[in-house]
């Protein structure tokens, strides 16, 4: 019987090609920074038995109807929003995402984020760079307290509970708000279940953890940035959309709210002319939440190891459908 076929959508180490290779046929696109072009795709997907995939593919229903022989996607990533999983599930194809393994990693970097706004610290370095400290001043560069502020986490899942965790080394106040209350993580991490509108109007820092779903397309709105504090922290590490940015731009503008951290923006990537890079309350990151050394490795071990599941017939280790 011929091997498999996997097709892996950005380069990877040559370990996690040959991880693959071991029972499979593969292919990869050349370029670790530049997506595989929609042409290459289509037509990859049409032979391939198993797609290796990322958050910058677009996988969605026609790209899914041209597939002929496709068993399984694996994505390098937790989140999925990219791919039509109902077309995936009625096509009988197992879609494999990577939980946990980044949630520590991705949990660092916003708690960085939420740090680097409330202290300005991009600002800082920019003055440093640019040659602009003149001297030690009373109320220079000053930013907002974070220990003891009150943090609202929208999306208690695994990431937005490892926020708090963090968050409760710094004495914070924990509020949270999901469609269903986490009475264990209340007892645990001594946070507080609230509805939105309570949320948003208490909350110091607002951090953004959820999916991106149709429900929660523009979660965060002009209305919902009325609501919040003059002097509070968005932070956005879950996906663009969650956000609608143009009513960021004019609430951040109008001084509605404090700062923003933003790791995700609704189309990716965005180029230095993007109007939330004008205003010196935003700290802007390049979709970096996951991005540390071991983190990426495991990921894609993780992603290689439920292709090789999924060609083996198994139900795939974490699966989306
Ligand atoms: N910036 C980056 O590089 C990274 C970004 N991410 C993003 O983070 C997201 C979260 O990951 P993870 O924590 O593992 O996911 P989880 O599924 O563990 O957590 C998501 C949480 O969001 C809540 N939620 C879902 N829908 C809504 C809604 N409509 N309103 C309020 N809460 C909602 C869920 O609770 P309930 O169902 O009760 O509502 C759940 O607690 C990913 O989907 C991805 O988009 C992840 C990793 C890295
Ligand atoms: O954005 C990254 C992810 O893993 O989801």
């Amino acid at each position: 019987m011929d091997e498999p076929y996997v097709f892996i959508t950005r380069r990877m180490p040559e370990d996690i090609k040959a991880r693959l290779e071991a029972s499979c046929r593969v292919s990869m696109w050349e370029y670790e920074d530049i997506p595989v072009s929609k042409g290459r795709l289509e037509e990859e997907i049409k032979h391939a038995d198993a797609l290796f995939c990322n958050v910058s593919d677009n996988i969605d229903n026609e790209m899914l109807n041209k597939a002929e022989h496709l068993k399984v996607i694996a994505t390098m990533a937790v989140g999925y929003n990219n791919i039509d999983i109902q077309t995936a599930a009625d096509k009988g194809i197992q879609v494999a995402h990577t939980p946990d393994v980044l949630t520590e990693t991705t949990a660092d970097l916003t708690f960085a984020l939420l740090m680097a706004s409330a202290r300005r610290i991009a600002e800082g370095i920019d003055v440093i760079r640019n040659n602009e400290w003149g001297a030690w001043a009373p109320f220079f560069l000053t930013g907002r307290d974070i220990h003891h502020a009150r943090i609202g986490i929208i999306g208690m899942g695994r990431i937005g509970e490892a926020v708090a965790r963090r968050a409760s080394g710094f004495n914070m106040d924990i509020v949270y708000h999901n469609r269903s209350p986490k009475p264990d993580v209340e007892e645990s991490l001594g946070a507080s279940y609230a509805g939105m509108d309570e949320l948003l109007t208490t909350s110091d820092f607002v951090c953004v953890q959820t999916p991106y779903t149709k429900e929660t397309h523009h979660l965060i709105d002009g209305n919902a940035l009325q609501k919040m504090k003059k002097n509070a922290v968005l932070i956005n590490t879950s996906r663009g959309a969650v956000v609608d940015e143009t009513a960021l731009y004019e609430a951040l503008q109008a001084g509605e709210i404090r700062a923003a951290g933003l790791d995700v923006f609704e189309k990716e990537p965005i180029g230095a002319d993007h109007p939330l890079l004008t205003l010196p309350n935003v700290t802007a990151l390049p979709h970096i939440g996951s991005a540390s050394e071991d983190t990426r490795q495991k990921m894609a071990e993780m992603t290689a190891d439920h292709i090789l599941e999924g060609l083996r017939g198994d139900t795939v280790s974490n699966k989306v459908v």
